[in-house]
């Protein structure tokens, strides 16, 4: 379904609003769950982790304005910091004037280690594996039928040799193994345990760990955005004073690691609350993420930020994204499904694409408000509701008592303590 994926006004309606609003745009009646407790009911809780006591509750928003290759899209996002959702709906803004985010992918490849110790010949064990590859091969495939017809499954094999680790010669086998529509962890690791007995008899060694590596290199999803200088710009500066600004900026990430984890935490701003909206591991995706920034052996920046020929902003991201449709969380939780609805995708490619356009997105909020007046001013003027909350604000009194600290420029819980009190009169 083709939809306008700009809202105007939409930040000014209630919660209740906004969910009529949506449900009327995107033909999705189940929207409603999200306005009513229990919409992760317990016994869906219970069946889902261990020593389940209830549920925990965050959040639910959508970013506006996204378009994504040439789609309208609405971005579903779980998450408890203030200031996000509404940096990647301002950016996603300035981005659609330019066409939106260019997104690619490429295939969804995972690759599952078999660790094995013992050998006191591991270059020529490691070659021995190599002549074995078919074989190999067709035994991960005979675990998983359901993949395989899906047009997935172990592609080829890998042989690290790591001759003098401290505990002495050691072989890594890695499945290379098409994983489809899933994050495929346990589709990998079924597959590395099948295997390893061959690997045991063809090497002499023993096998040890056999699981996925969540550095996912092979499976890559990458997007990239072009802005004009006059969307930039401000009454206090100028577009091009903008680009400098955010030039600048990256660079620092690009040199200094203490800065490019800071700007990365950025990235991940956008990119998390997706991947726990559509009930995806986070864990796994930030362990890539971090993993992958050190693949040069310093730790760097995931973005990169550049000026073209005419003058415009561009910037690009390239990351692991293994995120499923299928597995996991994805269909037991029933919001997780709800939100794979709202961004209508149809292949987990996709959906990591978009992931990689929200953090990309993000990482321009962050950069554009450094860059330029601070990052305290927008940040803290949303933050003041979370303060007023903190300090007792309830009902009418939570948006009066933030306007109160932002125009006095004056965020803090004490002031607003006090605030609250003189308005009580108290
Ligand atoms: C916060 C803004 C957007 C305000 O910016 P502003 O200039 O006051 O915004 P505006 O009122 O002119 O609105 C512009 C658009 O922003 C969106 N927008 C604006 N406000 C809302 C709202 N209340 N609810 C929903 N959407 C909102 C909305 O799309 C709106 O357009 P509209 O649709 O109205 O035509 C801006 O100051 C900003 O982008 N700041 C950056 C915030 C940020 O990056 N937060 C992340 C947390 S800080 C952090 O953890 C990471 C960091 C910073 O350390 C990373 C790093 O160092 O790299
Ligand atoms: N280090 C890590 O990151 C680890 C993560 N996990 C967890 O593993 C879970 C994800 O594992 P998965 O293998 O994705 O889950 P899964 O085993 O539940 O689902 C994958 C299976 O679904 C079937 N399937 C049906 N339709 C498919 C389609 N269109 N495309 C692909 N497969 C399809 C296939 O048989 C496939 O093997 C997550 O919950 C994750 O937290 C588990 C162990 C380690």
């Amino acid at each position: 379904m083709l939809i306008d994926s700009r809202l105007p006004e939409f930040r000014n309606l209630s919660p209740r609003q906004r969910l009529d609003h949506l449900e009327a745009l995107l033909q999705l009646p189940e929207l409603q769950h999200l306005g009513t407790p229990g919409a992760l009911p317990l016994a869906v809780a219970n069946g889902m982790i261990e020593n389940v006591l209830g549920t925990f509750e965050l959040p639910y928003a959508v970013a506006s304005n996204f378009v994504v290759n040439g789609r309208e899209l609405l971005v579903p996002m779980v998450v408890e910091e203030p200031s996000i959702v509404a940096a990647a709906s301002y950016m996603a803004k300035l981005a659609r004037a330019g066409g939106g985010f260019q997104t690619s992918s490429s295939a969804p490849l995972m690759r599952a280690q078999v660790q094995l110790v013992g050998l006191g010949d591991p270059f020529n064990a490691r070659l021995a594996l190599l002549r074995h590859k078919d074989e190999i091969v067709e035994l991960a495939n005979r675990k998983d039928q359901l993949l395989n017809s899906l047009g997935g499954g172990c592609r080829d094999l890998e042989v690290h040799c790591f001759a003098d680790s401290p505990r002495g010669p050691m072989l890594v086998a890695h499945l290379i193994v098409d994983v489809r529509d899933a994050m495929g962890a346990n589709t990998v690791n079924t597959m590395a345990e099948a295997v390893a007995p061959l690997m045991e008899r063809i090497t002499g060694g023993q096998a040890r760990l056999r699981i996925l590596s969540n550095l996912a290199d092979l499976r890559l999803a990458r997007a990239q955005v072009r802005i004009a200088p006059q969307q930039l710009q401000s009454p206090d500066y100028s577009g091009e004073a903008v680009i400098e600004g955010i030039l600048d900026a990256y660079c620092f990430a690009a040199v200094d690691p203490y800065r490019a984890a800071t700007h990365n935490k950025g990235i991940m701003n956008g990119i998390d609350p997706l991947i726990v909206a559509t009930g995806n591991d986070w864990r796994a995706v930030e362990a890539g993420a971090h993993a992958y920034a050190c693949r040069s052996g310093h730790y760097g920046s995931l973005s990169t930020w550049e000026k073209d020929a005419e003058g415009h902003l561009v910037g690009s991201i390239e990351m692991p994204m293994p995120v499923g449709l299928v597995g996991g969380a994805t269909r037991t939780h029933p919001l997780a499904q709800l939100s794979l609805r709202i961004l209508a995708v149809r292949s987990a490619q996709e959906l990591a694409e978009i992931a990689v356009a929200v953090g990309l997105a993000q990482n321009l909020g962050a950069l554009r408000a450094l860059a330029c007046e601070g990052i305290q001013r927008g940040h803290m003027a949303l933050h003041a509701r979370n303060i007023a909350l903190v300090a007792g604000a309830r009902g009418e009194e939570v948006d009066w008592l933030a306007r109160r600290l932002v125009e006095a420029g004056d965020v803090r819980a004490d002031r607003a303590v006090e605030l609250l009190r003189e308005r009580r009169g108290a």
